[in-house]
């Protein structure tokens, strides 16, 4: 590769290339040779430079387009045909100053019928390509009538855009179009440039955004994508700076497993390997010149969907799959999707569908993340998000895309980074928890709290850290539930288990309904995370009735069983202030009663928010925000003194509980050979 692409480059032309292109492409820089291509390279290069789309505008627009076709809250959505569109959207944002907009166009606007003139006449080059030198056997009146149509399209674009006035406030803005036309000589030299650069950027890019979105990948992305600042302030230095995107994107199809870009891979060893071992966009002389440009547009895309849909699936019954066999290839120069990409993005809950399907609850998994890890943490802060929440979601704020638990100018900062913030995810639909088996869910779902939370600190080595609990709605229930199983583990071969419960400093309650002792509250409260979710949980009201009463009735006996261990642990409960739309009316959906109880030793504040958005914050100023990292703060300085010593007096009362049990035993023995002796 290294010899034909690069040192014995000028032995190897392009073949039947210009002539198999050229009906479509015209003259431009993927269809010359020698000297005019070296002419078309030097006159597009710094076209193409950083500097022209460093701060990401050029994407800003299309990418509107594209999340306003995407559905609201939840559904499946064909996404491979929409980043089609999109990238032809940004690349005529980028090459003329104005996109074309045809995310936005109906299928028989100009803009769309161009983007199927586009495409048919690139099929019909594909399918010239296979037939190498026998290329003219392909061809005839459809091919030709796209390729005029093409040709048309892109006279009047280039006419419109060239006319525009750019005195009119435009005058800094950089245009593709105008720097090129100043070097072409005439049209024809102009148009093939502009075609050139549409055909290499659009389904390159749309194939790559497709790839990006694999499943495997998502918890971890969407964990570093926490970590940016607000999407305002992102630019291209900070997209290059997220790492497993930049690995996810240098991933193929066939492995996927970002991950092995950190390992020390063989390709690495050696400097020819080094440099070609990695060719997707070529290299030598003829490398990609919109490497950098796509690379940036897939990273701020991906970036942007998933802050918009912190959940994407697959549906049931889908695969990724690549196209591999030279039929579906036929259809464009570039490794597409089988048939298509079906997702399903989300931004909430489930529909109530959704929430019927059993196979719905059991895909998603429950996960422990790390979003945040200082060089020599004190203490372990995990939030547990509630009913119908997101272990993202929950904390993150709507409209600036602030995730406060992981980003560092927010709780990481104030706790001079001296923590690790893990985030717990858990299925939460209403039906995945309220109704009959209620008590099971809580008990499955607490227990995987605990199991996950032991798995990760063994592995790390941090099973005696401190842990301050951030609890959302129901969240605080699995929590009690949590503390409550981890504190009835003391058997030898369980010990581990118990560690949490020993750990724990702090809990932090947001909205958590502790009832206030009346089980008709707690009934209230699941009614109402009913009527903000409507889901059929079950068909008839009575059954609606009897389903919630016994879910009062478990919530009820987890704070029962909480209560003699509250002592233990440093509160804070905090209760919100604003009311939420619960369809008819507007109410609060937990109390103040219910959320903060008024007990010794116990810490209450009210937030200026409704329940569901009572733990995001937009920024350090926010309201309640100072109150909610105070309080984090002062139990992180107050917590390591306590759990050292609070472990000293545990591995004591242990240590007698084994010998007690062994006493026992040797009792017991003694017992059954004393009588063995009488016989
Ligand atoms: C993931 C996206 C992309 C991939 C994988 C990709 C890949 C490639 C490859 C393999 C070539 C060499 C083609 C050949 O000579 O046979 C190439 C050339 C080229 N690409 Fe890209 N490309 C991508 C996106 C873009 C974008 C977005 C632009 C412009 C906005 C662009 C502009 C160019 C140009 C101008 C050339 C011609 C270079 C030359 O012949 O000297 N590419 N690209």
């Amino acid at each position: 590769m290294e010899a034909i692409l690069s040192s014995n480059f000028a032995d190897f032309g392009n073949g039947p290339r210009r002539a198999i292109t050229f009906p479509m492409f015209g003259d431009g820089i993927f269809t010359q040779d020698g000297e005019p291509w070296k002419h078309s390279r030097d006159i597009l290069r710094p076209q193409l430079f950083h500097r022209q789309y460093e701060n990401l505008d050029v994407f800003k627009v299309p990418l509107d387009d594209l999340l306003s076709a995407l559905p609201e809250k939840s559904g499946i959505v064909e996404l491979q045909s929409l980043f089609f569109r999109y990238t032809l959207d940004v690349t005529t944002a980028f090459l003329f100053g104005d996109s074309i907009r045809s995310l936005k166009s109906s299928d028989n606007a100009t803009e769309n019928v161009f983007a199927g003139a586009f495409d048919q006449a690139q099929a019909y080059v594909a399918k010239r390509f296979r037939l190498s030198d026998l290329y003219w056997f392909i061809g005839g009146r459809e091919f030709q009538d796209a390729c005029k149509m093409v040709h048309q399209f892109a006279d009047k674009v280039i006419d419109q855009n060239l006319a525009k006035d750019t005195t009119a406030g435009n005058q800094n803005r950089y245009i593709f179009l105008k720097s090129v036309a100043k070097s072409c000589p005439d049209r024809e030299a102009l148009r093939g440039q502009i075609i050139n650069i549409l055909a290499a950027g659009r389904d390159t890019t749309a194939c790559m955004l497709s790839w990006t979105l694999h499943p495997h990948v998502m918890e971890k992305l969407r964990a570093e994508i926490a970590q940016l600042p607000p999407i305002e302030e992102v630019d291209r230095a900070a997209l290059r700076d997220m790492k497993y995107l930049q690995n996810i994107m240098k991933e193929n199809a066939e492995i996927f497993r970002p991950e092995r870009w950190d390992e020390d891979l063989p390709m690495n060893q050696e400097p020819t390997l080094q440099k070609w071992g990695y060719l997707p966009f070529n290299g030598g002389p003829r490398i990609c010149l919109g490497m950098d440009f796509a690379l940036t547009e897939v990273a701020y895309t991906i970036v942007r969907i998933l802050q918009r849909y912190p959940i994407i699936k697959l549906p049931n019954g889908e695969r990724v799959d690549v196209i591999s066999t030279m039929r579906k290839l036929a259809r464009s120069f570039t490794s597409s999707l089988r048939d298509s990409l079906k997702i399903r993005p989300r931004t909430r809950a489930l529909t109530s569908d959704e929430v019927e399907s059993p196979q719905a609850i059991k895909e998603e998994r429950a996960t422990l993340t790390t979003v945040f890890e200082g060089e020599d943490p004190l203490v372990d802060i995990v939030a547990v998000h509630g009913l119908n929440g997101d272990a993202f979601r929950t904390f993150t704020a709507e409209k600036t895309g602030k995730f406060w638990l992981g980003d560092s100018d927010m709780l990481p900062r104030d706790l001079k980074g001296q923590c690790r913030v893990l985030t717990f995810s858990y299925p939460a639909s209403v039906a995945s928890i309220l109704g009959r088996t209620s008590s099971d869910r809580i008990l499955q779902h607490a227990t995987t709290l605990v199991a996950e939370l032991v798995a990760d600190r063994e592995v790390t080595g941090a099973l005696e850290r401190p842990i301050i609990f951030l609890c959302h709605s129901l969240g605080g229930i699995i929590v009690k539930r949590a503390l409550i199983y981890s504190a009835s583990r003391t058997g030898k071969m369980i010990e581990h288990i118990h560690s949490i419960y020993v750990s724990t400093y702090g809990i932090l309650f947001f909205g958590t309904p502790h009832q206030g002792s009346s089980k008709a509250n707690l009934a209230t409260f699941a009614q109402r995370m009913v009527a903000l979710v409507p889901s059929k949980v079950v068909d008839t009201d009575s059954q609606l009735v009897s389903a919630l009463q016994e879910s009062s009735e478990v919530l009820q006996d987890i704070t029962d069983n909480f209560v003699p261990m509250m002592k233990r642990f440093r509160i804070c409960f905090f209760w919100e202030q604003e009311k939420t739309s619960l369809g008819v009316k507007w109410d609060y959906v937990v109390t103040e009663n219910s959320a903060a109880p008024i007990l010794d030793n116990t810490d209450r504040a009210g937030l200026r928010n409704d329940h569901r958005n009572m733990c995001r914050f937009a920024t350090r100023v926010s309201p309640g925000y100072s109150l909610v990292a105070a309080t984090v703060l002062r139990y992180s300085r107050e917590a390591p003194g306590t759990i050292t010593r609070r472990w000293v007096s545990e591995r004591e009362i242990l240590t007698s509980m084994r010998k007690q049990e062994a006493m026992e035993l040797i009792k017991g023995g003694g017992e059954m050979s004393g009588g063995k002796a009488k016989q």
